[in-house]
């Protein structure tokens, strides 16, 4: 919200090149790798794709089913980026990546993911204007406004179910608009509300980085807590959905569904700004890998393993370091203030009437050497200029 409108259009400008350039270094399977030949030995199962949808498409392969080849069922319940300690370091290399090859299409190695504070509670999306990420259609709740580049964005990635019956892997073809309807969950009221400035100032106190089973019923978990399937204060609550999780679900529409979320570029900045919060409490808890779990954690999550699907191979371990000093960003945040408590309120009254008395006292002190002195200063010794009675002459003398 505090870009100039320059700095709006311009990334909004770099977004929309992103989405159309095509990577200059990578290409995405489409096959598992035995087939990847094709079955006449001889067609490449593997296409380009666009920056922007590389983005989209690494999200949508480290939540889905893990392919075994034709004729094998694929293997579920497997989640490379969510719901284990990898989250953040995950979506932190995710954010990296994007922003590097940013950098690189538009020859600017300053250029830089701004972030979203979307812990502002009320049941407004601030950034959901025209010259941000677009404004809502005024012809259909879910949709948005045609003034917005984004409203001619195209997904990939939606055929889930196509992908699981054919064996195939998600490809590079893009399908419908994006669809989105801030608050407009009418079935989860508890969803229609963007987290609360207190959320953040509470899972920021959350001091443990992550609980047995390291899982999204880990509890007074700090990386559980920011995730949101905990209570803000850190107790896991099966009913809960909180900060991450509930900024994504409040979007409803593309935003709100794992596999496809990053297809809405809102994506980008609600990231940025968990990863500012997982920065911010490195920063003020430290960031010794030994907190991090380095086994029993979900596949893909161990402190040492590689990240699905990056390349080339990164650690989860490589990204739990604070930004500033080890990866060269900052964020310039501002993190709510967290409410005394009663002992500290007590504690504080006590102090402050100490200080008050010894102050009363001190002042009163003063004031009355202060008068003594200026008492002394103008009494006269009694001397000669008093005048004296003489009682035995009868008669006053000076
Ligand atoms: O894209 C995402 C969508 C999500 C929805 C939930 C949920 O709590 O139901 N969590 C999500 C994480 C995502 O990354």
């Amino acid at each position: 919200m505090q870009l100039s409108t320059d700095e709006k259009r311009a990334f909004v400008n770099a977004l929309e090149q992103a989405k159309r350039t095509t990577h200059p270094d990578l290409v995405i399977a489409t096959r598992h790798y035995s087939d990847i030949f094709g079955p006449d030995g001889n067609t490449v199962e593997f296409e380009n794709i666009t920056i922007y949808n590389y983005f989209v498409w690494s999200h949508y392969y480290s939540v889905s089913k893990t392919f075994l080849g034709a004729g094998q069922a694929s293997f579920g319940g497997v989640d490379f980026s969510h719901e284990g300690p990898g989250f953040l370091t995950w979506h932190r290399y995710h954010l990296l990546q994007l922003e590097q090859d940013m950098q690189d299409m538009l020859l600017d190695p300053s250029f830089a993911l701004p972030y979203w504070n979307f812990a502002i509670g009320g049941n407004t999306c601030d950034i959901c204007t025209d010259d941000l990420m677009g404004a809502r259609s005024s012809f259909d709740m879910n949709s948005l406004s045609p003034n917005s580049v984004f409203s001619q964005w195209r997904v990939i990635c939606e055929s889930v179910e196509d992908y699981d019956t054919l064996g195939t892997i998600c490809n590079s073809t893009e399908t419908s608009p994006i669809r989105r309807n801030p608050a407009g969950n009418v079935n989860r009221p508890m969803v229609q509300r963007l987290p609360e400035p207190q959320d953040v100032a509470d899972c920021l106190q959350v001091n443990t980085f992550d609980t047995p089973p390291f899982y999204s019923t880990s509890s007074e978990s700090f990386r559980n807590t920011v995730e949101g399937y905990s209570a803000p204060q850190g107790n896991y609550d099966p009913i809960v959905r909180s900060l991450h999780n509930l900024a994504h679900l409040f979007l409803n529409g593309t935003g709100g569904q794992t596999h496809l979320s990053p297809n809405d570029p809102i994506f980008v900045l609600l990231h940025t700004f968990t990863d500012a919060i997982f920065d911010e409490w490195l920063r003020r808890h430290g960031s010794d890998l030994a907190v991090y779990p380095e086994e029993n954690a979900p596949i893909g999550h161990n402190r040492g393993y590689n990240m699905v699907p990056f390349w080339p191979p990164v650690t989860n371990a490589e990204m739990f370091v604070t930004a500033p000093e080890n990866l060269g960003y900052s964020y310039e945040a501002e993190w709510p203030g967290t409410p005394f408590t009663m002992t500290e309120i007590i504690t504080i009254a006590i102090v402050a009437a100490l200080v008050t008395v010894a102050l009363i006292f001190a002042a009163t002190t003063c004031a009355v050497r202060a008068r003594s002195h200026k008492m002394e200063g103008h009494q006269p010794l009694l001397g000669d200029q008093y005048q004296r009675y003489d009682d035995d002459k009868g008669q006053s003398v000076v």
